[in-house]
């Protein structure tokens, strides 16, 4: 393990009240990695991705994200250099498919022209047509939506993706397209990724390093 990781956790504990999720839980993610977690439900998959993003404070142990404390992190800051996709796209109801993609990138001060150039280039790697762009959330499957939650999550470049069971509630035609989709999208931008997932072969299909988790710790990097 290196100062110098995407993610660094160093013997980090965490507890909600006086329940204890994360035991001395140590790990680490290079650049460019694809990790899916796996493990039980409750054993504490949720939970790190919150710690990694800062939405929970850990109560011990050492955190860096891009070699930065994560005490030290301005938190708006830091979560506009991740992407997020969680189940069902998670999308804002009140914005349109193309105003939730250019969410971020807005954020982040782009120009209109920016955001539109950067969805251009993106909706053919999404399979994704223009007609979808004006409607909202509501009016679009389950799998567009998902595909438009992947647009906002990468449209801005981020550093890393965060997801959590993002395929978790679609059928098995659309969930193994998305798969193959996020596959391609790893392997053609190399952003690194950390996706939750309950599911064995997914995790093989798209991780480059499958972690396991159990009882609150690491117990196999494969
Ligand atoms: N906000 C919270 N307050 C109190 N306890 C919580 C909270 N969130 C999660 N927990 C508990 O912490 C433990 C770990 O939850 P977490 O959501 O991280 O597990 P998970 O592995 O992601 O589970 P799943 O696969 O079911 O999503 C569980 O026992 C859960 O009940």
């Amino acid at each position: 393990m290196s100062l110098e990781n995407m993610i660094y956790f160093n013997q980090v504990n965490f507890s909600y009240g006086s329940h204890q999720v994360l035991y001395d839980l140590s790990f680490s993610v290079d650049r460019g990695e694809f990790i899916c977690l796996t493990g039980k439900s409750g054993c504490g998959k949720s939970t790190l991705l919150r710690l990694i993003n800062g939405l929970l404070d850990r109560q011990d142990g050492d955190i860096r994200i891009l070699g930065k404390k994560i005490g030290q992190w301005e938190i708006h800051e830091l979560r506009r250099k991740m992407g997020y996709v969680l189940q069902e796209g998670a999308l804002f109801p009140h914005l349109t498919a193309y105003q939730n993609m250019c969410y971020v990138m807005k954020l982040n001060k782009a120009s209109s022209q920016q955001c539109e150039n950067r969805i251009s280039e993106l909706l053919p790697l999404v399979n994704l047509e223009r007609d979808v762009l004006n409607k909202f959330p509501d009016k679009l499957s389950g799998g567009q939506r998902q595909r438009v939650g992947i647009v906002r999550a990468i449209a801005h470049n981020p550093e890393m993706v965060l997801m959590d069971e993002p395929f978790s509630a679609l059928d098995s035609h659309t969930r193994k397209s998305l798969q193959d989709l996020v596959k391609n999208i790893h392997q053609k931008l190399n952003t690194t990724f950390v996706m939750v997932t309950h599911d064995k072969e997914e995790a093989n299909l798209l991780a480059t390093r499958v972690i396991r988790m159990a009882e609150g710790q690491i117990k196999t990097l494969i």
